[in-house]
This record gives structure tokens, sequence and C-alpha cells, in this order.
């Protein structure tokens, strides 16, 4: 038996930092929602009692480090399940690029092996298991647009925004999301108002959201990478209604309204960036 499922990548439509905690990780506030950009995940029943892993790019790790296999070796462990599955991942979206690959990943194949070996399990439930393997796997399990808390497995759903382009463009380096939690100054940072992007949103007021767009880790990765400041100055100077980095970085998503000016936006961009994509926001959910 073999199921397909996709694994949508999601952005910080506001990111914010309050405080670091006293088990090592930062209390968030953040405003998430998915994109049509989606891994696809091939789940196998095996009836050997193991857990492969085929993955598409060859510099992501197929063995336990892999964030899919983590989930299936927690269900494996969790629920006594004595039998096998291979896991064959299309990676589509790019790798440790603040847009949740792993996470969604992950979150995908607890969905999928939930219907494959019958366990039963409700979304929440899955949800719950998702926050042992990272903190965006919670979302990632549900999708659709969530004000995320705590270390960002608290998730309150809210309205989809208003229908748009995003364009994705990521520099070519990978940035490491706990040296960036590392190198912030929480004590430092000019606070996006979460607020009001939740009004905006739940009022589907598109310039306003346009307007409200904040992630305090920004502060960080630009100064790591300047490039990455280089490619939102290049967003906004080519006409998107409202650019901010997602997550830790590096990619960087414009909000566009108009498909001709987002195709202006994603062939100029093109010129300088190997990795650009426009792609639809989802923000609904569909599980
Ligand atoms: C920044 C965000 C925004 O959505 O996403 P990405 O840029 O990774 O996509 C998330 O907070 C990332 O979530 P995720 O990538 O699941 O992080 P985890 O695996 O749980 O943690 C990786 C490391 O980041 C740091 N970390 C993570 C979350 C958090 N609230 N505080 C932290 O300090 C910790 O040092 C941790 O060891
Ligand atoms: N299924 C997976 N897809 C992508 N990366 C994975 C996966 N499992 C583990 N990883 C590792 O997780 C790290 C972050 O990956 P990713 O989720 O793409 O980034 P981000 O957290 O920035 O959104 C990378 O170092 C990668 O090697």
């Amino acid at each position: 038996m073999k199921i397909t499922i996709k694994a949508p990548a999601k952005i910080n439509l506001s990111l914010d930092v309050l405080h670091k905690r006293e088990d090592g990780f930062h209390e968030v506030e953040m405003i998430m929602t998915t994109v049509d950009l989606a891994d696809r995940i091939e789940l196998t029943m095996l009836e050997e009692n193991k857990i492969v892993v085929d993955v598409s790019e060859g510099f992501v790790p197929s063995d336990n480090r892999n964030l899919a296999y983590q989930a299936a070796q927690l269900l494996k462990d969790k629920f006594h399940v004595q039998k096998g599955v291979r896991i064959a991942i299309q990676k589509n979206i790019p790798v440790s690029a603040g847009l949740a690959g792993g996470s969604s990943d992950a979150a995908a194949t607890l969905r999928g092996l939930n219907q494959l070996w019958n366990l039963g399990l409700s979304l929440d439930e899955l949800a719950g298991l998702g926050a042992q393997i990272g903190s965006d796997v919670s979302f990632c399990v549900y999708g659709g647009t969530a004000l995320a808390t705590g270390r960002g497995e608290k998730i309150k759903h809210i309205s989809a925004p208003p229908p748009c382009w995003v364009i994705l463009a990521k520099p070519p380096i990978g940035v490491s999301t706990a040296e960036v939690y590392r190198n912030l100054m929480v004590d430092d940072l000019t606070h996006p108002n979460i607020k009001n992007m939740v009004a905006a949103i739940e009022e589907r007021q598109y310039q306003e959201i346009c307007q409200q767009l904040g992630n305090v880790l920004e502060t960080v990765t630009f100064k790591l990478y300047p490039e990455v400041q280089r490619i939102k100055d290049q967003m906004i100077r080519f006409g998107a209604d409202g650019v901010l980095m997602s997550g830790s970085g590096p990619t960087v998503f414009g909000l566009v309204k108009h498909e001709s000016r987002m195709v202006r936006i994603y062939n100029g961009l093109r010129g300088f960036c190997n990795d650009v994509h426009a792609v639809r926001l989802i923000g609904e959910r569909y599980y």
C-alpha cells in the first residue's frame, strides 16, 4: 500500500521574539501561512520492520537526522508499530531557507502514517507529537494561517489572508536557525505589532497586511549575510507591495497583487538570483 502527500512551505508574515527562556528556546509570537510550493512525500508500507528514506537532494540526510525519519520513528516507538515504511521525498522547497521544508516533510509523514498504519490520531494529537520533533512541525501538521506562540508550537488558527502572489527569492547560502537565535539581541528589538497584523488579516485588508509585515530575525541575518538585505532592497525597488525575510532566512518573500507586476519582478530577480519562485498564497487549511 502506498500514499502520496503534499508538504507545503510556510512563510512568516510576522515574527516577534519576546525573551529567551530557561530551556534555551525563545518565546515567540508569529503569524504563519502556507504557500503553494510543496515537497512530495510518497509513503510505501514495508512488511519488514524498518524505516527507509530516499530523498531527491543528495545533501539532505536520509538517516535518522532526517525530520521525516524522526516522525516515523516517533510514531513507531509510541504506538509499538511492528511494520516498516519507505519514505520517498521529492524536495521542491529550498533547504535551510526559512521555509520549514524539513518540518513540513515531518508533518506530512505524521499525517500520512496516521492513515497508512491506521493509528486513528486526531490532528491535535499529531501536532502535539510534532512539537517533539521541532518548533515549526505543529503548525505544519495543520497548515493554513495561524498565530503561533510558545516556542512556536502553540497554534491558534486565524482566517486566511486575501489571495495574492508570493515571490520567493533565496540567495545561495543556507542559514542555521540556531545560529540566528543565538546572535539575537533580545533587549534591543523594534517589535512588529502582531495584533494589528491579525486584525488586518481578519478584515482582509491587503494593503494593511503589507504595511504590518515585520520579522525581528532580520536584524541578525542581514548582519551575518548582507546579500539577504540586498535581495530585500531589490524586491522593494522592483515594486512588490510588501517584502520580508521568512523565518531565520535567507529566503525573502514579496507579496504582489497583480500578475503583470509579479511577472516583472520575477524576471527582474532572475537576473541575479537563481532560486526564485512565484507561487500563490494558500492560507486556507485543507486538512
Ligand atoms: C525561525 C523559525 C520561524 O518559523 O523558522 P525557520 O527559519 O527555521 O524556518 C522557527 O522559529 C524555527 O523553528 P524550527 O526550525 O522548527 O526550530 P527547532 O528545530 O525547534 O530549533 C532549532 C534551534 O533554534 C533555536 N530556537 C528555535 C525556536 C525557538 N522558539 N527558539 C529558539 O531559540 C534553538 O536554538 C533550537 O535549537
Ligand atoms: N526532510 C528534510 N528536508 C530538508 N532538510 C532536512 C530534512 N530533514 C532534516 N533536514 C535538515 O534540517 C535542516 C533545516 O532544513 P529546512 O527545514 O529546510 O530549513 P528551515 O528550518 O530553515 O526552514 C537542514 O540542515 C537539513 O539538512
